[in-house]
């Protein structure tokens, strides 16, 4: 199979990379019920199909689960998570054949296999869906033509598309109907209701492609997402203790503090998190994302460009065929860094202090966000999507490092984010070296105001205000999040 991106023409490339409409709310009005009554089969139980399960039978669908045999048999944890939570389980041949929505929600790496065994069980004219394009894009999976494929993605973690969904509020979703597979035109329907039943509609949804939404997804994960938080948290914790501030102490900063610091990006973009610093700091955490910008921006684009010729899944792919060696030897390392190691200290950290104490992380987010935001802007995917992937997701994935570090962080994303997030943290931390000489504890670890008497230059704060307030991601910011009424502030640390 070819990747399929690279045997379109140019023009259909550009053509599908753009495709990216802001759905309406009014668009959602008919709710669940094009696909009411209908049977929704999901293959796999992990992070996405349990999560979006629970959702879709909340909102008054039909939903079980199939899993492979040796899943039934030996009652893995995927067939736990089903039965414990009162979903009936079967075989591919028990349920698939029954199936109108077939939603494949098994890693990107096992969809070839999977996808060869369901599809001949599939009944004439059901529907396939998947959360994220790889499988169509970058293997270039031929489907069945009598069956519809659709891609309805949440921008974020299946914990968080639970959490969200359970507060009220949702996560942000790229749905798609894939051009070649639309035989009754019934995609974007199913695709909308789908999308309705995950909560999604609540935050924000884009009719987007296969296309834009796999080259922005693995730019996101591998970079702000997860790469720079994987980075920035282990490079400020080692700092800490290199510097004699208390190991527990410097556990539970970072752990929480980048929860604490982005839940205020997600409430009023980097504005609001720049503005929780004082003025002194919020001048210096300026100056130094700028520089952290102009070391870090060669590692953005060679991501971006390695995802869009194919370079990057072309290695991964070899890495699958080679069980997983570098996924797992670089799982291991993670596993085994002193952040991981210690356990967060028994001490109170007011979530004033997360920002005074932890400036460094809030320099960190600003820098990762922005160029990811513009990268993937320069290389063609619309803003409305780039601040989804970059600026939106950062605070739910930050949730899930709050839970249980960068473990908890790993474990939750797919295996191709976690891939994509080992790869730039190796290649991010030796390019940080000189930056984090320089680095001491006013800027990680104490109070960046202690000992300041708090004076700034008028100018300067004007002009870095400026900076921040105008930057692309802050203006498409502000117009997507007019439509986030239902956004909770939630509890942290
Ligand atoms: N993780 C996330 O938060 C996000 C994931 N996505 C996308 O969602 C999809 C699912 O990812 P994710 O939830 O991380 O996946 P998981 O790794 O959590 O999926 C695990 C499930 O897949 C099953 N599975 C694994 N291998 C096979 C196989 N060969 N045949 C049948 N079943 C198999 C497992 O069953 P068993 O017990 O038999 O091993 C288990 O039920 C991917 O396309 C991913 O890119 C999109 C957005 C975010
Ligand atoms: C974190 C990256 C992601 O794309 C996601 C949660 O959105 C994944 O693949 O896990
Ligand atoms: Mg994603
Ligand atoms: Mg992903």
């Amino acid at each position: 199979m070819a990747n399929y991106f690279n045997t379109l023409p140019l023009r259909e490339k550009l053509n599908q990379l753009g495709v990216c409409d802001f759905m309406d709310s009014s668009e959602f009005l008919d709710g669940v019920n094009a696909l009411k009554g209908k049977k929704l089969v999901i293959v796999g139980c992990g992070a996405q199909g349990l999560n979006q399960g629970l959702n879709l039978r909340d909102s008054g669908l039909d939903v079980s689960y199939t899993l492979r045999k040796e899943a039934i048999e030996a009652k893995r944890d995927s067939w736990k998570n089903a039965t414990e939570n009162n979903f009936k389980v079967g075989t591919y041949e028990e349920l698939i054949p029954t199936a109108d929505v077939v939603i494949n929600l098994t890693p990107d790496k096992q969809h070839t296999a999977v996808v060869s065994a369901i599809m001949p069980l599939m009944k004439e004219g059901a529907t396939l869906s998947y959360s994220h394009g790889f499988n169509i894009v970058e293997e270039g999976t031929q489907i069945r033509k009598d069956l519809t494929v659709i891609m309805v993605a949440p921008k974020c973690p299946g914990s968080e598309v639970r959490a969200e969904y359970v507060r009220g509020f949702g996560v942000p979703t790229l749905i798609a109907v894939h051009p070649e597979n639309d035989p009754q035109g019934k995609g974007l329907a199913q695709a909308k209701a789908y999308c309705v039943g995950t909560g999604g509609h609540k935050a924000g949804v884009l009719k987007s492609s296969f296309v834009a939404e796999v080259k922005s997804d693995l730019m996101g994960e591998q970079t702000i997402l997860c790469g720079l938080l994987q980075t920035g948290s282990i490079l400020s914790f080692d700092k800490m203790v290199e510097k004699g501030i208390d190991a527990g102490y410097a556990s539970k900063l970072v752990q929480y503090g980048v929860e604490v610091i982005t839940e205020a990006l997600k409430q009023g973009g980097i504005t609001a998190m720049m503005d929780r610093l004082s003025n002194v700091a919020k001048i210096k955490a300026f100056e130094i994302s700028e520089e952290l910008k102009d070391i870090m921006r060669p590692l953005f684009q060679k991501h971006q460009d390695d995802i869009m010729s194919g370079e990057f899944s072309r290695t991964m792919m070899e890495d699958w065929a080679n069980g997983d060696r570098n996924l797992l030897k670089w799982r291991a390392e993670t596993g085994e860094t002193a952040f991981e190691k210690t356990p967060a200290g028994d001490v109170k950290i007011g979530e004033q202090e997360y920002f005074d104490n932890y400036t460094l992380m809030v320099a960190f987010v600003r820098a990762g966000v922005e160029l990811a935001f513009e990268t993937m802007v320069d290389a063609g995917i619309k803003p409305e999507s780039a601040y989804y992937e970059s600026l939106h997701e950062t605070p739910l994935i930050a949730n899930t490092i709050a839970r249980k570090k960068l473990f908890e962080m790993n474990r939750v994303i797919s295996d191709t984010a976690e891939y994509g997030c080992y790869l730039f943290d190796q290649a991010c931390k030796p390019l940080l070296g000189d930056f984090m000489k320089k680095v001491d504890t006013d800027l990680v670890g104490k109070n960046f105001n202690e000992g300041k008497d708090g004076a700034v230059d008028n100018r300067t704060l004007i002009e870095v205000n400026e900076a921040i307030r105008s930057h692309q991601v802050e203006q498409i910011g502000a117009t997507l999040r007019k439509a986030m009424t239902a956004m909770k502030a939630i509890k942290t640390a």
